[in-house]
């Protein structure tokens, strides 16, 4: 039983160790708070007794003694069900978050493409979150009250049954009531979530684009796109509140129905003398304890449908396949062979075949030279460098690096041979040391300040306040698109790894600056085995072999001397990119 209730709920050991205590606490919260009432009738009975008959005031000293000890149970209880139903769900909450980011990590890239962006930003916060309000609101709660009061309800059975019934009849009703209303509620809650997700996309939509909105005087268009999926949203909630409110308020109005059907037996049965009034009157103050450990957890119960649709979520991308391979990577070299590629995004899942956007691929990067990848926008120059280094598996052939097969290889492994820079540099919020050392964790800062001279990064770095020590604001706001770059590509150096995947490196550099990241470069890979791709054919001319890529296929390769002479597709960008060179405005 255990166990399928730590599935459902996505419970570590620890979290379903921590449930069954917090039960435990809970329900002995409840029966100590309990017996208390029942410590107070007994005093008060012996007070009746005395009034109606002149019998002795019961003695104060085991009074108060008693109500001492009853304290400091109550006390000593309720802190552990305090810790137990709360503090080790914020830990078991934490872990989930941190478990969840572990096997983003490892994901093939593909679920990223599939997946939408907001929707696993509210898995990871909002679903989360769900289940730590439900975890340490409800669970504990609800479990402890049913077993508290099923423990009341079988004692009392000994002192008057026809009352137990009475007063306990109401709980599992009220109960049922919620629970056949989670069939129809369920639906609503995702319908929530869903709205919610939108508004997350939205408002994320519109930080990402903040500076295309302005320049394009869109802001007035986009707030009001915002207010639309804000408006849905809190209608959908509102919508959504009321229905779980009105069956709510049903399940309260039930149990509390306990209360009459007590005074109602318990007054017929005095009349016919069938109990005495102490008895019905210690059942009608049961009944007005025994009902409000369920006040919460009736409250909240719809939390707990909430959050198995979130326990859920967590579970389809905990159980997502990730990219695997093995740990033994002994390659003979660091030549990346293409062995007849195809390949299409999305290839492969749910049954389908994804378009190809590279087909029959084949092409060898020898390891000590530069092969520059070369071709029309959209031809797959940057799916190629991916598929070197196994962000995506081929569909069809093999990527080979020094004679394995990079499929065979797990992804993390690989990338260790591996130093890439993206065309889009991202940057953390970090100093500048901070970012370059990401190449290699346990660089010294001699090696971190020598991959930045070599990167040219020394003379941007010597006008910042701190130096090195400079925080660069999130996502390196702070510097320009050059200086992004050239931090990227210091890490690159500092990783001095034996492949080099460089994706328009020096896009956004200046000829100044290009030429001297060129420099430092060119000393650097020495020895490696370079892809890079550029769509400038000055930056090629240099390179030991180009592969001129076309829709998807190679269209010719040689080296930048054979395929000028050949007068093939290279050739024709040489002369059109001269041509757009000689233009003036
Ligand atoms: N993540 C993706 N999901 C689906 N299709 C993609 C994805 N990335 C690229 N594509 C498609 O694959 C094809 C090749 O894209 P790729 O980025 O490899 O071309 P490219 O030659 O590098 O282009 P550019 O020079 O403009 O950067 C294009 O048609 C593109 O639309």
């Amino acid at each position: 039983m255990f166990a399928s209730f730590q599935k459902k709920y996505f419970l570590s050991d620890k979290g379903i160790a921590g449930v069954k205590r917090g039960v435990f606490w809970t329900a002995l919260t409840n029966l100590i708070t309990m017996a208390g009432v029942g410590f107070l009738f007994l005093v008060m009975a012996g007070f009746v007794e005395h009034l109606a008959s002149g019998a002795d005031l019961p003695d104060a000293l085991p009074i108060v003694g008693g109500l001492l000890v009853f304290f400091v149970m109550l006390f000593a209880s309720n802190w552990q069900q305090y810790y137990y139903t709360y503090c080790i769900f914020y830990e078991e909450c934490g872990k989930q978050r941190m478990e969840i980011a572990e096997r983003l990590r490892k994901l093939p890239l593909s679920f990223f493409g599939r997946r939408d962006l907001a929707d696993l930003t509210e898995t990871i916060m909002g679903d989360v979150q769900t289940m730590e309000h439900a975890y340490s609101h409800v669970l504990g709660e609800l479990w402890g009250a049913i077993i508290a009061s099923a423990i009341v309800f079988a004692s009392s059975l000994f002192f008057c049954w026809q009352l137990a019934v009475a007063a306990f009849w109401s709980i599992p009703v009220a109960f049922a009531v919620l629970y056949l209303t989670r069939g129809p509620m369920t639906p609503v809650f995702d319908r929530v979530r869903a709205e919610k997700v939108k508004v997350t996309e939205a408002i994320q939509e519109t930080l990402d684009c903040v500076r295309e909105i302005r320049a394009t005087n869109q802001e007035a268009h986009y707030l009001e796109g915002l207010n639309v999926v804000i408006d849905a949203e809190e209608r959908k909630t509102t919508k959504g509140e009321l229905v779980n409110g009105l069956l709510v308020n049903s399940a309260f109005s039930i149990l509390r129905l306990g209360i009459a059907t007590t005074l109602a037996t318990g007054a017929a049965m005095v009349v016919s003398g069938q109990v005495d009034f102490m008895v019905m009157f210690a059942f009608l103050l049961m009944v007005s304890r025994i009902y409000a450990p369920f006040d919460q957890a009736l409250m909240l119960v719809s939390e707990l449908f909430v959050a198995e649709s979130s326990a859920k979520r967590m579970r389809s991308i905990m159980e997502e396949p990730v990219a695997r391979g093995s740990e033994q990577f002994e390659p003979v070299g660091h030549d990346v062979v293409f062995d007849h590629v195809a390949f299409g995004y999305g290839a492969g899942e749910d049954g389908r075949a994804g378009e190809k956007v590279l087909t029959d691929v084949s092409f060898t990067a020898k390891e000590g030279e530069v092969t520059a990848l070369v071709g029309p926008s959209g031809s797959g120059k940057s799916t190629v460098s991916r598929l070197a280094a196994r962000f995506w598996d081929a569909t069809e052939g093999t990527v080979t690096v020094g004679g394995v097969d990079v499929a065979s290889v797990d992804p993390e492994v690989l990338l260790r041979d591996h130093a890439i820079v993206f065309q889009d540099v991202l940057l953390f919020d970090d100093t500048v040391m901070g970012n370059i050392r990401l190449g290699r964790r346990d660089a010294t800062d001699e090696q971190v300040l020598a991959a930045a001279r070599a990167a040219n990064c020394d003379e941007f770095v010597s006008r910042m306040p701190q130096g090195y020590d400079t925080m660069i604001g999130e996502n390196g706001s702070k510097l320009s698109g050059g200086e992004r770059q050239r931090i990227s590509i210091a890490r690159a150096l500092l990783k001095d790894a034996p492949i080099v995947l460089l994706d328009e490196a020096t896009a956004s550099l200046d000829v100044e600056n290009e030429t001297v990241v060129q420099q430092a470069l060119s000393r650097l890979l020495a020895g490696k085995t370079v892809i890079v791709i550029a769509h400038r054919m000055r930056t090629v001319e240099n390179a030991d072999k180009i592969v001129v890529l076309k829709d998807g296929v190679v269209a010719e390769q040689g080296t930048p001397a054979q395929l000028k002479a050949a007068g093939g597709e290279f050739a024709h960008m040489v002369a059109l990119q001269k041509e757009a060179a000689a233009w003036q405005l």
